[in-house]
Formats: structure tokens, sequence, C-alpha cells
């Protein structure tokens, strides 16, 4: 699978690392774009690829494109990738709970035969929730607590910095709660959010709560951050490259 990546940051590093580590050769990693050429030349260097100055450069020469650049890139850039029938692996996931993207992205890929993945990122238990919500959900919240430098508020006390629905939070927060998008999308619920402030976490940590006609579930993930960005979780980065290898391999465990 020939791949391209939009936005060098923390998850498009880390999602480099670990293909070149681990040695994954489905996954060709060929082009890299950023708006700072600086960061995309030193992924292409590391990986034999190319640094491109305009987006539409990688189109001839990928199959999929993995966006790890912000919730204004799913937007900008995005649709220009589906209708060329091109996959795209979006990790900004809070731009799809804008209604007017979704229905427009979603429209474009029926036209032209893209698929559009959206991985589980920082969160576990995604299988579990689509699973759920066969039947009915009664009850779909999560807690999310991160360092107060994380969130970009000044806080020396434990503080509730957001309380209300994944589709505010998403604006409100837009490089820290993409997974209440996930959640969200996977649920079809615009799940409840709760956001904390936290001067003595380390972690980023989502809490997610569960409960329907299946019965009930609570998942916590107590995540490792990125070096290069401590908002964003090194598992977000793991997930992306577990959906590649899935969308590669001729067996599926899980849901
Ligand atoms: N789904 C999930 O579970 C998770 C999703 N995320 C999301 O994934 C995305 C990437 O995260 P991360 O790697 O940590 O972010 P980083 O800020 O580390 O890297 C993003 C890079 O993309 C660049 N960029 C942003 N917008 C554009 C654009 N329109 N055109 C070109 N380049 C652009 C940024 O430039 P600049 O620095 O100038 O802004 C930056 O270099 C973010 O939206 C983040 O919120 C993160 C964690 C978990
Ligand atoms: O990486 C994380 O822990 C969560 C995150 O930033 C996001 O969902 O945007």
């Amino acid at each position: 699978m020939r791949c391209g990546i939009i936005g060098c940051g923390a998850i498009a590093n880390t999602i480099v690392n670990l293909v070149l580590k681990q040695d994954i050769k489905k996954i060709k990693l060929k082009y890299f774009y950023d708006r700072n050429f600086r960061k995309a030349k030193k992924l292409a260097n590391l990986t034999n690829g190319t640094a491109v100055k305009k987006v539409e450069e990688m189109f001839n020469g990928v199959d999929l494109i993995i966006e790890s650049a912000s919730q204004e890139a799913v937007k900008e850039i995005v649709p220009n990738i589906i209708s060329r029938g091109i996959d795209v692996l979006i990790m900004s996931v809070g731009a799809l709970l804008d209604e007017k993207v979704r229905r427009r992205l979603i429209k474009e890929s029926r036209e032209s035969g893209a698929n559009i993945y959206i991985p589980s990122g920082a969160i576990i238990g995604l299988d579990g929730v689509k699973a759920a919500s066969l039947g009915k959900i009664k009850e779909i919240k999560l807690i999310t607590r991160k360092s107060p430098t994380s969130l970009g508020v000044k806080t020396k006390k434990k503080e509730v910095v957001f309380k209300g629905k994944s589709s505010e939070a998403v604006k409100k927060f837009p490089v820290n709660i993409n997974v209440a998008a996930a959640l969200s999308l996977a649920s079809g619920i615009d799940a409840d959010v709760k956001i904390i402030a936290d001067p003595e976490v380390e972690h980023n940590i989502h809490e997610v709560h569960v409960k329907g006609d299946f019965g009930e579930f609570k998942s916590i993930t107590k995540n490792t951050v990125c070096e290069l960005n401590p908002k964003t979780s090194v598992l977000a980065a793991y997930s992306a490259v577990t959906l590649l290898k899935i969308l590669s391999d001729n067996i599926r465990v899980g849901t």
C-alpha cells in the first residue's frame, strides 16, 4: 500500500518510526506534506520518500493518504483527495462532527469509490461501542484527563475545563479531544464529555463509560504521550498503523 502523509508532526513521526523499526513492508510511506516543508523533508529523508510543496503532487503516486494535520486540513484538503478516488485515513476526526463536512465527504466518497478510514485513536473499546450500538444505548460518556499545558489552560489544581456534548468539545478543544468524535461516530450518539485539567497527571487518560441493552462497560486508557507533542498519545499513531496493517492483511481479528 503506497501512502502519503499530510501533517508531519507527532503522529506522522511516530508512524514513520514504527513502520521503519518494525520493517512493515506492506506499508510504503512515499510522500510527505506539511505547511512547514522542513518537517516533510525530515520524514522523506528517513524513508527515502518525497517531500512535496503542494499536496496535489502526491495524488498520482499513492493508494491512501494519512491525514495527521488538523481539522482545518480535513475540511480544506481531504475533499480533493476523496473526489479523486484516493482512500484516506483521518486522525483529526473532530472535523467530521460538523454535519456539513461529514455529509460532503460521505457523498464524495460514494461518488468516487474512495474509502474513509477512522482509526480508534487514543481510546480503546470502539469495537464494543459499535457492537453495543446495535441495541439501545442509554448512556455514553467520555472523561478525559490531561495536563493543563496540553489543554492550553493555566491552573495549579485539578479543574473541569469542559462539560458538554462531544460536538461542542471538538470545537472548544480541537487538538485535544478527537477521541470524543470517534466515540460519537462509532455510537451514532453525541456523547457526553468531561475534560479535566490535572497538574498531577503525566499521561493522557481517557475513560469511556457505556450503558445499554447489552449491559455496561467502562474502559480506561492511560496513554504515554508523544515526545514531540504531549497533547497527543502514542497509541493514536499505533492505531493508525494497526488499521493500515488490517487493510493489507488477509486475516482480521476483532471488530
Ligand atoms: N484521533 C485521535 O485519537 C487523535 C487525533 N489527533 C489529531 O491528529 C492531528 C495530528 O496530531 P499531531 O501529530 O499530534 O499534531 P502536530 O501538531 O504534532 O502535527 C501536525 C502537523 O501538521 C501541520 N498542519 C496542520 N494543519 C495543516 C494544514 N492545513 N496544511 C499543512 N500542514 C498542516 C502542523 O503545522 P503547524 O505546527 O504549523 O500547525 C504540524 O506540523 C491533530 O489534529 C490532532 O488533534 C491527535 C491525537 C489523537
Ligand atoms: O491523543 C490523545 O490522547 C487524544 C487527543 O489528543 C485527541 O483525541 O485529539
